[in-house]
């Protein structure tokens, strides 16, 4: 007898999030790596179809400091604005599980990655320079890249940073696919830390 329609065995991710959703267990999901990698928009959808909150460092701080990151830069220099930083984001990890997108700079800072390695599972949506530089020059609202040469400055931050990411737990390559279907990386990723 051949099985009714309706129940044809269910699409692919809702099986692999209930399979990431138990992997991750009651840790953080912490997004990591450079501005227009999806920190953002990938941890917004992979928080929704894990079924758990989802919280983004920057906008956290935007909420409150009551200003936009380029404001905290221009009155108060990077130091301040990564010593709130740190703060915030230590706050936003007390209490899991939630999927967790840390500004761009955030792991890069030593007193920040301690806080987000003791705090979560951390997963690097790594790009190349070109993929990156497609989706941060429609905007400029990121301060470091108010330069002469923002692309050259974006392939130096690649360069100094890309060791320091490369620490993270998982690694997922971030390109021009859909966004579910990075989201579904993510998930196959978190997933494959289960222990037998
Ligand atoms: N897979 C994708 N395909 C196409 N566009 C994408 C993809 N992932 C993210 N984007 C888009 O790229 C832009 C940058 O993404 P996002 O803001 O999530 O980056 P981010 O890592 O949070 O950067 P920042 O560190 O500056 O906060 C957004 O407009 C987002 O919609
Ligand atoms: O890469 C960085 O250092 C930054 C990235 C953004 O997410 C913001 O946190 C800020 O613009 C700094
Ligand atoms: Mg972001």
């Amino acid at each position: 007898m051949t099985e009714p329609i309706d129940q044809a065995p269910p699409a692919l991710a809702p099986t692999l999030a209930s399979e990431a959703r138990a992997a991750l267990g009651k840790r953080n999901l912490v997004l990591i790596g450079l501005m227009g990698a999806g920190k953002s928009a990938i941890g917004r959808m992979t928080a929704q179809t894990l079924g758990i909150p989802f919280v983004d460092s920057d906008h956290e701080i935007e909420r409150v400091s009551r200003m936009s990151i380029t404001d905290l830069f221009a009155a108060y220099g990077e130091a301040e604005f990564r010593a709130l930083e740190t703060r915030v984001i230590k706050r936003l990890l007390r209490s899991g599980p939630r999927v967790v997108s840390t500004g761009g700079g955030a792991y890069i800072n030593d007193n920040t990655r301690k806080h987000i390695k003791r705090g979560g599972l951390t997963v690097w949506l790594k790009a190349d320079l070109d993929v990156l530089w497609e989706r941060v020059n429609k905007r400029d609202t990121r301060p470091l890249l108010k330069t002469e040469n923002p692309r050259q400055t974006l392939e130096n931050l690649m360069n100094a940073r890309y060791p320091i990411y490369s620490e993270a737990d998982l690694t997922v390559m971030s390109r021009d696919v859909k966004k579910e279907t990075m989201v579904e990386e993510v998930l196959a990723a978190i997933t494959a830390t289960r222990k037998p």
